[in-house]
């Protein structure tokens, strides 16, 4: 499995308001490189907390780009991913429409009338690990439903969880011109922090794009 973390993010580090609402960093063309991301990949991630707070569709935008997905012989959208340990996805979330196979990752802890919720919304349930989706075990589930490219687009419990449990090949953020500051305010990796053996990386790229830049690492091994 490769997994590629994609997100953007304000000049001083942060994926959103301290309101937690979406918002607008990257604009028209960074949405273009995003969207030719989704389209190469096999299945699009977040956690919960982004579908609670953006209620996203997560698929690809471009029709021309499904299209090829489809002459490729692939599905017409990326598989969605959700990491959920409690099974709290709202049934009537977006990303549990028909426009895509939807894998809701929980755990033994998920209450089994929202575990049934889900189920009948059409969502596979992937179940690991006891109180928190144990991810190691989950994306191995993923890989062997044949879920090689995997990307992942937030938000930053989810992102620092993935690099803490060594899942992450690839890292790339677009750093937008605005502060938005807030010591509340999620940023690329929240998460309890790392005091030592950090995550490095090495730098593969930067462009220009719009007003902002896009920074592409590799993660070190
Ligand atoms: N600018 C950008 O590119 C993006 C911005 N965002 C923004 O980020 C914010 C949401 O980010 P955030 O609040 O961090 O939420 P996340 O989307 O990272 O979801 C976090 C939740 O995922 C669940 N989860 C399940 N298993 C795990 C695990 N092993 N490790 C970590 N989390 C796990 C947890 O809930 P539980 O314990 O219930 O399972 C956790 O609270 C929103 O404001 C959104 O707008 C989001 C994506 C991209
Ligand atoms: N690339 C990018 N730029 C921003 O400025 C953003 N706020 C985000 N957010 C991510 O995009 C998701 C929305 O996807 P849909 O348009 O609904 O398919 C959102 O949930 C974040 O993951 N991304």
């Amino acid at each position: 499995m490769h997994v590629v973390v994609n997100a953007a993010m304000s000049a001083d580090g942060k994926l959103s308001t301290r309101e937690r609402t979406q918002l607008a960093i990257s604009g028209e063309p960074d949405f273009e490189r995003v969207d030719r991301l989704r389209a190469e990949s096999d299945a699009v991630a977040v956690g919960v907390g982004t579908v609670l707070a953006d209620d996203p569709s997560l698929t690809v935008k471009s029709s021309s780009l499904r299209a090829n997905r489809v002459d490729a012989g692939r599905a017409v959208n990326p598989a969605r991913i959700v990491a959920d340990s409690r099974a709290r996805t709202p049934a009537d979330a977006i990303v549990l429409d028909d426009a895509a196979e939807t894998y809701v990752l929980v755990s033994e802890a998920a209450p089994v009338e929202r575990r049934s919720a889900l189920a009948e919304r059409g969502a596979t349930l992937v179940t690991a690990g006891e109180e928190r989706v144990d991810l190691l075990r989950a994306f191995a589930t993923l890989q062997d439903e044949g879920l090689e490219a995997v990307m992942v687009e937030g938000g930053g419990e989810l992102i620092f969880s993935l690099f803490d449990t060594g899942l992450v090949d690839e890292l790339s953020v677009f750093v937008g011109p605005q502060i938005v500051g807030g010591r509340e305010a999620p940023t690329l990796a929240d998460g309890e922090g790392f005091v030592e053996a950090f995550p490095t990386l090495s730098l593969s790229d930067v462009e220009q794009v719009g007003d902002g830049v896009v920074l592409t690492w590799t993660v070190d091994r």
